[in-house]
């Protein structure tokens, strides 16, 4: 597991360690871990460091500062560095004068400066850091077009300039960065597990917050910490001791939900599973082990219900939610069930008096939070837009995305960054049900149950992909490799 801290907490955090260091120390600590990653790339791509070109972009703040002084460690071993200034008369004063020291050629006009990017086999965005407001200011979007065009790879120096920070979204007209790789100081901040496409993968280097730093804004499980939640019976256990998840589910019509979900419940543990609904004989056709009814009042005792793939939204629908948000089991509502509590108040206040868990994509979010005064919308802000739902409505929210948000009643998040969005295919929200539900049944905190379950889901589309599509169906099969992958890595 690892935490990820607000732009804000981290200045923060770095304050008394600015006061207890030596004037530049922080910076100095920050560039050289910069310059590490650098040389590590330029080997990678070119063979070698000695005069290979490294473009520098530098803005006006301390993230300009950090590029400067990383183009000094990368000229001293041989880099031909060239540093180019957004803001001449901002440029952070000492890594300049070390940088021309270190005779590094230096420009500030646009034309030349977008040739030598253009020819670069680096560039280093150092344009603004966790400072940044807005978008992207002139010239920058045409310094790093230039970049894009003549694919030049390009380090990010704390975060993609023209990210967000925060919320991991680009504002303005859409000119940002996007970085072959990221290296970060002290902390990880949002953007890093928010908009993973931008950044690539992500140094972080130690620069002595650490003590510093408060409670993390977010919290990423990795593969160690869902192996070590994932449910293993033990010697004592029967298959109704490991708790039995109910599947309400499916419809005459779209039958496929339901075989998704409770085949996926059937491989996420072990144990029972139960479903009740009108295709049951097509549950039980494809999952023999299913115990499988027509309707939620005859399916007997479960330790937690998933309801809601192919549900329908009618009268029927309604009276499937109702009985089973009355069970005195944990919850988990997904599609169908998420567009009848957007619309009914009745069902929503049933859901927050037992432990819901609801999963739903952008669609879906909006309908569950329409009735809420100034609704959040996540593609201003997907944490806080999580956030305040679950504290809302009393329920943990699962929202999917590239990264998926988990937010709990009490403030607590997690975020899975997706490696690639596979998993945007029909049915696939259907396993992620089966293998929540089966994760609340055998008694996980839904937030914990939340982010194994997109752990995992995420894990078997990589595995049942490999770069290529992967049908939903696929995913599901691919569940108990999954598995096994996070149980191995604990
Ligand atoms: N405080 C410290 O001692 C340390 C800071 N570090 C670096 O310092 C950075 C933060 O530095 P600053 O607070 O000076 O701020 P930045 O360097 O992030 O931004 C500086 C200035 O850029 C301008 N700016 C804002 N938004 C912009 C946009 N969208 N496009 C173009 N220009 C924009 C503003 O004038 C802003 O004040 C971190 O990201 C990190 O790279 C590291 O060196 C570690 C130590
Ligand atoms: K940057």
């Amino acid at each position: 597991m690892y935490g990820v801290w607000t732009p804000e907490q981290v200045q923060a955090a770095e304050e008394p360690v600015l006061a207890r260091t030596p004037e530049g120390a922080l910076m100095r600590r920050a560039a050289y871990g910069a310059a590490g990653v650098a040389l590590r790339m330029l080997g990678e791509r070119t063979g070698g460091v000695v005069g290979r070109r490294v473009v520098v972009l530098v803005g006006a703040g301390n993230n300009g500062g950090d590029g400067l002084w990383a183009g000094v460690e990368l000229r001293r071993r041989g880099a031909a560095v060239t540093a180019v200034l957004l803001s001449p008369d901002r440029a952070h004063p000492a890594g300049l004068a070390a940088l021309r020291a270190a005779r590094a050629r230096v420009l500030t006009e646009v034309e030349p400066a977008v040739t030598a990017v253009g020819r670069a086999d680096l560039v280093l965005d150092a344009i603004v850091g966790t400072s940044a407001r807005g978008g992207l200011r002139d010239p920058a979007p045409l310094l790093v077009g230039a970049a894009d065009t003549a694919r030049v790879p390009v380090l990010a120096i704390d975060t993609p300039s023209g990210v967000d920070p925060l919320v991991g979204t680009v504002p303005g007209d859409g000119s940002a960065v996007t970085a072959a790789e990221t290296v970060t100081f002290g902390a990880r901040k949002p953007v890093h597990v928010l908009n993973r496409a931008r950044c690539g993968p992500v140094t972080l280097i130690d620069i002595g917050l650490g003590p510093e730093l408060p409670e993390p804004t977010v919290r990423v499980l990795d593969a160690a910490d869902v192996g070590a939640r994932w449910p293993v019976p033990g010697p004592t256990d029967d298959k109704y001791t490991q708790g039995v998840v109910g599947i309400a589910a499916g419809s005459a019509t779209y039958p496929g939900a339901a075989v998704l979900a409770s085949g996926a419940a059937a491989l996420a543990t072990s144990g029972m599973v139960r479903y009740a609904g009108s295709a049951a004989d097509e549950v039980r056709a494809a999952w023999p082990e299913v115990v499988a009814t027509d309707h939620v009042s005859d399916a007997g005792r479960v330790q937690a219900w998933a309801v809601g793939p192919g549900l329908g939204t009618d009268d029927a629908g309604a009276a499937t939610l109702r009985h089973v948000l009355d069970a005195g089991v944990p919850v988990l509502a997904d599609a169908d069930a998420i567009t009848l509590l957007g619309a009914d108040a009745d069902l929503r206040a049933r859901a927050a008096a037992t432990t819901t868990l609801v999963t739903p994509h952008a669609g879906e979010f909006a309908r569950l939070v329409a009735s809420l005064d100034d609704p959040p919308d996540p593609a201003v802000d997907r944490v806080t837009a999580a956030r305040r739902a679950a504290a809302e409505l009393g329920v943990t929210v699962l929202l999917k995305g590239n990264a998926t948000v988990v937010a709990a009643p009490d403030g607590r998040v997690l975020v899975h960054p997706a490696g690639s969005s596979w998993l945007a295919t029909a049915g696939s929200g259907d396993v992620l049900s089966g293998v929540a539900g089966a994760l609340l049944a055998a008694g996980l905190d839904p937030v914990d149950a939340a982010g194994c379950a997109a752990f995992v889901h995420a894990r078997a589309a990589e595995l049942g992909s490999a770069g290529s599509p992967v049908p939903a169906s696929h995913v599901q099969a691919a569940l108990s490799d999954a598995i096994r992958s996070v149980r191995e890595a604990v």
